[in-house]
């Protein structure tokens, strides 16, 4: 996995999967006109593509590499990680009372075909989730944003943790919003025949 987020790691840990983490810089900068759906979805390709290069390069054994992507979308806007205290509450307090959308892009990219699956080089998902936010105060903002909890995540919240409290609805991906959609992970793992848990349709 080319992530270094400890909640991709849980989570694919969750479904049974064996994996090594791969350290890759992928510069995170829309370009003029991108779409929010197609940027995060280029930056997850990116990712999980500068890690199969790394593999290769490495001499270590070959397998599939997934690289994600989250942003938080409002209107035409995409909210990535703050970059200060400021940008943390201002952002907090733009989510508040409204509904946004946090989209998460996976791919898979593999280095190798082995014998037995022919999946196309590289596959990416898109999972697309609405969050309705309640209204916030700046004095809540403060003290949230002094948990250190927003520092590190798109959008300036973690949904899995404190942030819990300002989340009135969702529909869609739970797992999507915090970094892995679990649904679109399962079946890019399956189409690349990476071993993890299966559920028997019997
Ligand atoms: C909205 C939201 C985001 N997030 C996190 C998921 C991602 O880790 C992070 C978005 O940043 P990303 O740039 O998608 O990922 P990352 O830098 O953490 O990890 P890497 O590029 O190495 O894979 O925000 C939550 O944990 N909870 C939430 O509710």
């Amino acid at each position: 996995m080319a992530s270094q987020s400890p909640r991709r790691r849980e989570l694919l840990a969750q479904i049974g999967v064996n994996y090594e983490t791969l350290r890759v810089d992928v510069p995170e900068e829309r370009q003029p006109g991108e779409s929010p759906a197609d940027y995060v979805t280029r930056l997850a390709a990116d990712k999980a593509r500068a890690g199969g290069e790394l593999l290769l390069s490495s001499g270590k054994e070959l397998a599939p590499v997934l690289g994600a992507d989250t942003v938080v979308v409002l209107g035409d806007q995409v909210l990535e990680k703050p970059v200060d205290a400021e940008a943390g509450k201002a952002m907090l307090l733009q989510l508040a009372n409204r509904e946004h959308q946090v989209m998460t892009a996976v791919s898979f990219y593999t280095p190798c075909y082995k014998q037995d699956y022919k999946p196309d080089r590289q596959q990416t998902m898109l999972s697309v989730t609405k969050v309705q936010f309640r209204d916030i105060t700046a004095a809540e903002a403060e003290r949230y944003w002094a948990t250190g909890e927003p520092q590190d995540k798109a959008g300036g919240y973690g949904i899995q943790g404190l942030g819990a409290v300002f989340v009135t609805a969702i529909e869609g991906s739970y797992t999507g919003v915090v970094g892995l959609p679990i649904e679109q992970t399962y079946e890019l793992l399956t189409r690349f025949g990476v071993p993890c848990w299966q559920a028997s349709k019997e």
